[in-house]
């Protein structure tokens, strides 16, 4: 991977568990870039999972940061500020909701699970950028991660489907208040990849097994396929790039009929 693209380049990556996460396909890529990084993380379980993947790529800043709890969030970006007083990207890789409403109909979707899922998986990137904006000094690039079930049904994606439309549309409205600041603001869509937020959804195995036999690519993407592309999208080669939704998903979101070759499952 090209060594100059991000050199000298400082950011954040939020939402790492484990060597599954998309967030560390993003961490890898950033890495063999030239980047250096911070890493949050939530809560002390997640810490000696993250620990290692961090020494791996030589991050030194490791901060607890719960993105539904303000203080949290400014403690987290004070450190940031204090450690390196700007950064030039940030990488939003969060999304949570009660998991026994990602099966049965959204119709019976609850009102603190509708609530608590746009708190986490929507507002929280919006605040993030109230911090982060002041720490991109020299302008910046942040990016989130939606999904196509934001786009068209996707079965027991529910509330988190309504919850990703919202997300592309903050995606939006950010990068409308901040390109004047030079501050560029993204999501890249990607296809279902098996991480702990997909593990203990019910059908997940058939969900990726479609993917796989209906994606043009007929392959389902890696952590390491959305991390190439979020290099584009953090780094100069995305410079007239911001309120975008790339799909990083094989060409799934192209398909409206599967061809009538495609094998039954
Ligand atoms: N896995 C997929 O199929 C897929 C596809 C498209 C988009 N996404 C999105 O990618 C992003 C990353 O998910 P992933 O699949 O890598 O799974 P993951 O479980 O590895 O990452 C999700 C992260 O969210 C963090 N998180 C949850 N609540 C939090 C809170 N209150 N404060 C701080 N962090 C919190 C978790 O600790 C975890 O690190 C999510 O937004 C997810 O919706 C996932
Ligand atoms: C794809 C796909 C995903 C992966 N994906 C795109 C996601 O965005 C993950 C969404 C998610 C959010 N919160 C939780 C969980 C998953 C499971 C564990 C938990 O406790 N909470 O999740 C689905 C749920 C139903 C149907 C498809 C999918």
């Amino acid at each position: 991977m090209a060594n100059w693209l991000m050199a000298g380049k400082r950011g954040v990556i939020m939402g790492l568990a484990n060597d599954k996460s998309i967030a560390w396909g993003i961490a890898k890529a950033c890495a063999d870039a030239g980047a250096e990084m911070a890493f949050t993380y939530m809560g002390d379980a997640f810490k000696k999972r993250v620990t290692p993947l961090a020494d791996q790529l030589g991050v030194e800043i490791m901060l607890d940061c719960d993105v539904s709890d303000p203080a949290s969030l400014d403690a987290a970006f004070g450190e940031i500020e204090k450690a390196w007083g700007k950064i030039d990207f940030i990488v939003h890789a969060i999304g949570f909701s009660d998991k026994n409403e990602l099966r049965g109909r959204y119709v019976d979707t609850s009102r603190e699970n509708f609530a608590m899922t746009m708190d986490i998986s929507v507002y929280s990137f919006t605040s993030v950028m109230q911090r982060a904006e002041k720490l991109m000094s020299d302008g910046g690039s942040a990016l989130t991660l939606t999904y196509y079930g934001a786009e068209q049904v996707m079965p027991h994606y529910n509330v988190m489907g309504v919850a990703k439309a919202a997300l592309e549309a903050s995606v939006m409205y950010l990068a409308e208040d901040l390109g004047k600041d030079g501050i560029r603001v993204n999501a890249i869509s990607a296809g279902p990849i098996k991480t702990l937020a997909a593990s203990g959804i019910g059908d997940f195995r058939y969900i990726m097994k479609w993917n796989e036999l209906n994606a043009p690519l007929r392959r389902n993407v890696t952590i390491e396929d959305v991390g190439k592309s979020a290099l584009y999208m953090l780094s100069d080669l995305g410079s007239g790039v911001t309120g975008e939704t790339l799909h990083v998903d094989a060409g799934y979101h192209v398909v409206g009929m599967k061809a009538v070759d495609a094998p039954d499952i």
